[in-house]
């Protein structure tokens, strides 16, 4: 139906998407034809006024919620053709994923929480795994504190582990979602310089949700959804450029 994207230069591939809830008599357009491809290597953020389809973007790309029309392609793959079973496989290797909440298992320590994806997948860490995942947690700030448990750090420490832990397994994206929605603007600062780094110096591909034109100042890209459709796709902006582009995209009638 769709032509297999260039997986090369998109992770993902939206091609005329459209997601819907409810039923015909109440039916909610989440997304309505959204055609928009996540480059590789790029740290892209995802805004737009509440309702207007962030979560269902980040959901339906990552293979978490099916689409109502159109493809969806993850690393070359498309999600839209597969069921459950093996959209969950396919994210369990290719996707990382980074919370407001953190997401953290409690009982485990910082190690055990950042090699949870290797456990998850049934994967044993080799020894280049092992030595990249000692450099994150180095880099990160997390050396002194492997054998915590995540109650015992600060909100700014359980997300870079929460970032470790996505970043471990160099998957082929990481989504954020609203990852400093938590956080104090110094340890956001962090956050957002950390998820900065990945992707320049490791060419992480980031697609994050955020409210906060701060946040996405912090991006290569930034896409604005508004009623389910992409109504701005910009480069690098400023947080005064972002926050002039949304309140455009507020004044789109839904
Ligand atoms: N499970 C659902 N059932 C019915 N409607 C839904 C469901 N999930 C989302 N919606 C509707 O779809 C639209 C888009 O929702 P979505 O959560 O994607 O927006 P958002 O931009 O992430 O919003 P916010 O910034 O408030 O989190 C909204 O009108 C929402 O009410």
């Amino acid at each position: 139906m769709f032509t297999t994207p260039n997986d090369e230069a998109a992770v993902v591939a939206f091609r005329e998407v459209g997601k819907s809830y409810g039923t015909e008599a109440t039916v909610v357009h989440a997304l309505r034809d959204v055609s928009v491809d996540i480059r590789r290597g790029e740290f892209t953020a995802i805004m737009g006024p509440s309702g207007s389809g962030k979560s269902t973007f980040m959901n339906v790309a990552a293979g978490l919620d099916d689409v109502t029309t159109g493809g969806v392609f993850l690393a070359g793959q498309p999600l839209h053709a597969m069921d459950d079973t093996a959209r969950t496989i396919l994210r369990r290797q290719h996707v990382g994923f980074v919370f407001q909440s953190f997401n953290l298992v409690p009982t485990l320590t910082v190690a055990e929480n950042v090699l949870l994806p290797f456990e998850l997948a049934g994967r044993s860490v080799t020894p280049q795994q092992r030595t990249w995942i000692d450099h994150l947690v180095h880099v990160l700030g997390l050396a002194a504190r492997v054998d915590h448990k995540p109650a015992e750090l600060s909100g700014g420490q359980q997300q870079r582990v929460a970032i470790a832990r996505a970043l471990a397994s160099r998957p082929a994206i990481i989504f954020a979602d609203e990852p400093t929605g938590n956080l104090d603007t110094r340890s956001s600062s962090e956050v957002l310089q950390l998820m900065r780094s990945a992707a320049t110096e490791y060419g992480q591909t980031i697609a994050m949700v955020s409210h906060d034109p701060i946040a996405a100042s912090f991006a290569d890209r930034v896409l604005v959804l508004a009623d389910g459709r992409v109504v701005a796709d910009h480069g690098r902006m400023s947080p005064q450029q972002i926050s002039q582009l949304l309140l455009t995209a507020e004044g789109v009638p839904a």
